[in-house]
């Protein structure tokens, strides 16, 4: 589903070349629940910002589902991104003059769903992430919590094929942060490939696959772990 080769990215400041992302090559498939991790600084907002398609500044190679995304001009790559892929960012990125409903209704806006089936699907989801109450508020009016609430909302309504998530539950208390966890997992048995960011070990408990980033480069990664050894195959 993800294939990145030798993707690598750096920032230049004051005539100096920072990398951040080093010849990462990673093959994501689409039912896998991926979990990266690393220190601060590592890169690992930077690698979701690639595979969000939110950057463009980066070179190597990028195939989603077959669309070569390093090809793709910038409203196409726009365009695929909306389809495909939902993202939960660390500091939220809701529509200020949008009310709650009418942030959590943007993804169904870009596909071909009818209003009255569009409006059902907000209405469930207000309800499952308990924010009925708040659906007429504006991002300003809520809190912290309430407002990661919402864009975890916003990036699950249309159960995209590929869920991205930035330290998803970084301002939720630990009951509230294992719901998500949970709406995650349930996600990911239908059918979302999900890759999150996180700090935290019970959130990585949640993933089958651990990526973790030093400096930019892939140091580990735990893909295959699960597989049987040799000698129990030919057995
Ligand atoms: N817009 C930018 N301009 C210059 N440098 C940047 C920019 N964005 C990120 N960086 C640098 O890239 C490096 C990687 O940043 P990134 O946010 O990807 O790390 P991270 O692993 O997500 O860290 P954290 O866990 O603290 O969120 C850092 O050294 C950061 O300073």
């Amino acid at each position: 589903m993800i294939e990145l080769k030798n993707v690598e990215r750096s920032y230049r400041a004051g005539g100096t070349e920072t990398w951040v992302l080093r010849r990462v090559s990673l093959t994501i498939q689409p039912w896998e629940f991926v979990t990266i991790m690393g220190p601060s600084g590592a890169g690992k907002s930077s690698l979701l910002n690639v595979l969000a398609m939110l950057d463009d500044q980066w070179k190597g190679e990028f195939d989603f589902d077959g669309v070569a995304v390093h090809r793709l001009n910038r409203k196409q790559r726009a365009d695929l991104a909306r389809q495909k892929i939902g993202m939960v960012f660390q500091s939220y990125h809701l529509l200020d003059d949008m009310t709650v409903a009418e942030n959590i209704d943007l993804p169904l806006s870009y596909k071909d769903i009818p209003r009255s089936e569009r409006q059902a699907m907000v209405a469930d989801t207000l309800d499952r992430f308990q924010m009925v109450a708040k659906k007429d508020l504006y991002p300003h009016q809520l809190s912290g919590g309430q407002q990661q609430l919402v864009g975890i909302a916003r990036a699950m309504i249309h159960k995209p094929a590929l869920l991205l998530a930035d330290e998803p539950t970084g301002n939720l208390h630990s009951k509230q942060a294992q719901e998500i966890m949970e709406m995650f997992r349930q996600l990911n048995q239908e059918g979302t490939a999900i890759v999150q960011v996180t700090h935290s070990e019970a959130n990585a408990a949640y993933g089958t696959r651990s990526i973790e980033l030093r400096d930019g480069w892939v140091h580990s990664d735990t893909a295959g772990a699960a597989e049987p050894p040799l000698q129990e195959v030919r057995s």
